[in-house]
């Protein structure tokens, strides 16, 4: 049977959309583990975009039932949108496998995003714009009748996130915060090694994305510095340590009301220039599943081999920094004489298919549009809701310049 196919419509030429990663050499790697992709795999790259990845052949990660094909970007300006689409077409391997096979025939440059909401030859928008747009673009694609992809995070607040989910329902159309991490091979692993009860109870976990991002160094302008570009650590970076405690521990078997955990406390420190916040922390509870302790920070890099930590009564499980796509982790015995069941320290290799790892969010974008969802399973609004909801939280408590900012719901 064809593989069904969507059509995109990029919003934005930014850095999600043009960090171009510089992959052109494949080579194989073996894993010691992984039983859900063995094929080619080309060195993992921090750099993925969307519009790069869904240009990779669907047959390097093992799929054949949907497909993709980018029939328009929307930028402020028409010649950013077609040097954009001019820079796809000159793709390396794997990324030239679209232009060769028509996904960029026919491709619409246009100079505002309204045109691609309103273009009959887009099913799908994908919106790469800073966050306090989010809410704005994805209204807008929503109002236009098209499916929805939206980068993290959703919104700026739960009452933007709440007005998008009402108009998905109430037009019967496909919406999605584009939480890439989650439809990794990774994180599926991740949550069969401790689900499984193979390691015990979980006693303590923590996770967090830092990176020093040089801010003293930086623009004002840049998003994450500028409170009217939604600045800070938390927004931009929070995403990444809530995925890995939501998947371990909220979809917990032991989680099995599937209640939001209660947050007990939070911390941010801010950054003076501008007074967004420079790192966040936040304590969750999970009841008797375990505690949480969650942290961005935008001024260090932060552990390698440990940026999620997750000490359990047989061993722990460490996860290599980035936490949005990492490719390893380790199995870990306790400290010697107090060891358990676990003897060896063990490393486990799930690395991403060919490309950037954009695309499993993108199929999976195509499944539930093929299915008539509104909503995916294995990222639904109310996941998106409970960590939007720490973010609120987090954000009013630390009392920075956007703790009283709130978004554009209603308008
Ligand atoms: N999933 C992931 O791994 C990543 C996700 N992101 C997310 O993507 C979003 C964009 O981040 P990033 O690409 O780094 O941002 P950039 O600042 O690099 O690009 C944003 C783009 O948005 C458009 N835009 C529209 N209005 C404005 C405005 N007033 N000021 C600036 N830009 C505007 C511009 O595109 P144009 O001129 O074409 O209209 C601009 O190039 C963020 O929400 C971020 O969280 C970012 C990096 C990685
Ligand atoms: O979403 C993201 O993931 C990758 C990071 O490098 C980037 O800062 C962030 O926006």
């Amino acid at each position: 049977m064809a593989p069904h196919t969507i059509r995109w419509g990029i919003i934005s030429t930014g850095g999600i959309a043009t960090k171009f990663s510089q992959v052109s050499t494949p080579h194989s790697l073996r894993f010691y583990s992984s039983n859900r992709v063995n094929h080619v795999i080309y060195p993992p790259s921090e750099c993925s975009s969307h519009a790069q990845d869904i240009l990779v052949d669907p047959s390097t990660r093992d799929v054949s039932d949907v497909a993709h094909k980018i029939a328009a970007v929307g930028s402020r300006s028409v010649a950013s949108a077609q040097a954009f689409i001019d820079k796809l077409k000159a793709g390396k391997a794997p990324f030239d496998w679209g232009a060769k096979n028509g996904l960029l025939d026919n491709t619409k440059a246009y100079g505002s995003y309204e045109e691609v909401y309103n273009d009959p030859n887009v099913d799908a928008i994908y919106i790469g714009t800073p966050h306090t747009f989010h809410h704005a673009n994805a209204k807008g694609a929503l109002l236009g009748g098209k499916n929805v992809l939206c980068e993290k995070p959703f919104t700026l607040d739960m009452d933007e996130l709440d007005e998008l989910i009402a108009i998905a329902k109430k037009k019967k159309i496909f919406l999605m915060e584009a939480v890439w991490t989650r439809f990794h091979p990774i994180a599926y692993a991740v949550q069969d090694v401790i689900h499984s009860g193979k390691l015990g109870k979980v006693k303590r976990f923590s996770s967090e994305f830092s990176k020093d991002l040089d801010p003293d160094n930086q623009p004002y302008s840049h998003r994450m510095i500028d409170p009217a570009l939604g600045g800070g650590s938390l927004l931009d970076m929070g995403p990444y340590p809530s995925v890995w405690a939501m998947l371990v521990l909220h979809h917990h078997p032991l989680n099995k009301s599937r209640k939001p955990p209660k947050l007990h406390f939070s911390h941010q420190t801010l950054y003076p220039r501008s007074n967004v916040d420079l790192n966040s922390r936040w304590l969750l509870e999970w009841e008797g599943v375990s505690q949480a302790m969650l942290m961005t920070d935008m001024s260090t890099h932060g552990p390698k081999e440990s940026t999620v930590y997750i000490s359990c009564e047989e061993g722990d499980l460490a996860l290599e920094w980035g936490p949005f796509k990492p490719q390893r982790f380790w199995i870990i015995p306790h400290p010697p004489g107090a060891e358990k069941s676990i003897k060896v320290k063990t490393e486990h290799h799930y690395p991403v298919s060919a490309g950037g790892g954009m695309a499993y969010e993108a199929d999976e974008v195509a499944r539930c549009i093929r299915d008539g969802k509104l909503e995916s399973e294995r990222m639904p609004w109310e996941e998106s809701r409970i960590v939007q909801g720490w973010f609120d939280q987090v954000r009013r408590a630390g009392g920075g310049v956007l703790a009283n900012v709130k978004g554009n719901a209603g308008k």
